[in-house]
């Protein structure tokens, strides 16, 4: 045993000294290095000890584990009893791939509120029965003529379920006072995620309720609209289902469904009333509620808020208020989540941008969708035939994404707004002033801010997202690029 132990330390000095010399062997390692082929190596079992057995990600719960009994070796390098000792080998208690990919994909989608068919539709709860009226098909019509079963034949596979209709509901309406005017903060349900996704419909005229105004009331269809016949006139007006300005003195339900014209009785607009201004918004909870400055979200939402809000002046000369909404998704980070978004900041500190963070975390540049903002706009009676505001919509954006998938909703856009950054519209002026407001930076009614993070974001959006909006100029001739 003595002789055995000797040589297996002699050739681990051997191999330590091969892999650590700092000038490679010479000689192949053959040559130099007595062979290795002892059942148990104390050198590798001590390197899998010391490095436990998470060594990369993917070797996560790989180990030596007892295997069969080892076959009896002459020149075994440790005294124990061969009929005693099992034999380590190397194996894997992870489960297979396929099922450790779904099992994070699960967690992934819970954290980003995509419903799995296991969960209950929890946000769903509270949604109308759908009534479901079927065009009979001329196939089942001739089934039904000749008599023949439309029961699936015994042994044929079952069909894949198509995914439910998107069905949304305005659950509650409260008019919210902002610094730059009245708005109504709707809050919507629906049956695809798990998210209480919002609209802040700006359209002050309907405060008034004298039955004057020249343009239809922006209104959710499905708030307005009777959901039982046990609800009360009040549980009606507590849901936001009201006209003109609620007050101790002023309670009236709204009419269900809403007249589909303007409250002066006409259906014919102001030939030259601009659409309603629009803006679907993604949530951001760094840049709107802690004023973060490496992306200009809050400032884009405060300026989307003040830009619908402006008064509206017509030929006539007669001014009517601002109308419009902005639709606020609940798709965090472009879709991938607060705590991916919190990740890719790192990444970005290290010197990656927007696009390539997202990109190196598995993630897509964009993982947002818009089918719910177009359900939401429908609702609201915008930018579609048949609405009662049936001018269409001009959108407040410089995304070319976000314009094509509201159009693939059927949402009539008339014109695009450019939405400029501050920061690109005031720094020169900023600058020749030496002032920047840093209090209240980025957040509603805040003002003008500027910043390297906020700029290499802002750049990025220009030059790798296809963003709509000219560079900020002299950055534009340094030709500089994050
Ligand atoms: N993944 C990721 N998301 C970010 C980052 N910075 C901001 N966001 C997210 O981007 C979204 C903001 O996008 P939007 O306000 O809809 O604007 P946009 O798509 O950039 O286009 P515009 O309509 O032109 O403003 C929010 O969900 C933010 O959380 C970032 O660095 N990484």
């Amino acid at each position: 045993m003595a002789t055995t132990c000797t040589v297996d330390c002699l050739s681990d000095a051997a191999l330590l000294e091969a892999l650590t010399a700092p000038t490679p062997p010479t000689k192949p390692f053959r040559t130099t290095i007595p062979r290795r082929d002892a059942a148990l190596d104390p050198l590798l079992i001590a390197a899998a000890a010391a490095s436990g057995p998470h060594v990369t990600r993917n070797h996560y719960s790989h180990d030596f584990f007892p295997g069969p009994p080892a076959p009896v070796v002459d020149n075994a390098s440790f005294d124990i009893a061969s009929s005693a000792r099992k034999r380590l080998t190397y194996v894997s208690r992870q489960a297979p791939r396929r099922q450790r990919l779904q099992a994070s994909l699960t967690a992934e989608g819970k954290e980003n509120g995509i419903l799995r068919e296991t969960e209950p539709l929890q946000s769903s709860e509270n949604l109308p029965p759908v009534t479901k009226k079927r065009r009979p098909s001329v196939s089942s019509d001739l089934k039904a003529r000749n008599n023949l079963s439309t029961v699936t034949e015994a042994g044929a596979s079952p069909k894949p379920q198509p995914a439910p209709r998107l069905e949304i509901k305005c659950m509650a309406r409260t008019r919210i006072p902002t610094p730059h005017g009245p708005a109504f903060l709707h809050l919507y349900h629906n049956n695809k995620d798990n998210k209480e996704h919002l609209a802040v419909v700006v359209d002050p005229a309907q405060l008034e309720d004298t039955g004057n105004s020249p343009v239809p009331a922006i209104r959710s269809r499905s708030l307005d609209s009777v959901w039982d016949e046990k609800e009360t006139e009040m549980d009606r007006i507590i849901r936001g289902a009201y006209v003109g300005r609620l007050s101790s003195t002023h309670q009236k339900a709204s009419d269900s469904p809403v007249p589909s014209q303007s409250s002066n009785g006409t259906n014919t607009l102001p030939t030259d009333l601009p659409a309603p201004l629009i803006r679907i918004h993604s949530e951001c909870f760094t840049g709107e509620t802690i004023g973060s400055m490496r992306c200009d979200c809050g400032e884009q939402l405060d300026e989307a808020i003040r830009q619908i809000s402006q008064p509206i002046t017509l030929s006539n000369s007669q001014t009517i208020p601002g109308r419009g909404a902005v639709i606020y998704l609940r798709q965090e980070g472009r879709g991938i989540g607060l705590l991916s978004k919190i990740r890719a900041y790192n990444l970005q500190d290290m010197g990656h941008d927007t696009v390539t963070a997202n990109l190196m975390l598995g993630h897509k540049a964009d993982e947002r969708g818009y089918e719910i903002a177009g359900a939401i706009l429908h609702d609201l009676g915008l930018g579609f035939e048949g609405a009662s505001c049936s001018e269409g919509v001009r959108i407040l954006t410089n995304n070319p994404d976000k314009v094509e998938a509201l159009k693939k909703e059927g949402i009539n856009i008339v014109d695009r707004v450019a939405m400029v950054p501050r920061s690109w519209q005031d720094r020169t002026r900023a600058e020749e002033r030496s002032e920047v407001q840093v209090a209240g930076v980025t957040l509603i009614g805040g003002k003008t801010v500027h910043g390297d993070d906020l700029d290499k974001y802002l750049r990025t959006k220009v030059l790798r997202m296809g963003h709509m909006l000219p560079l900020w100029l002299s950055e534009a001739a340094e030709g500089v690029v994050h």
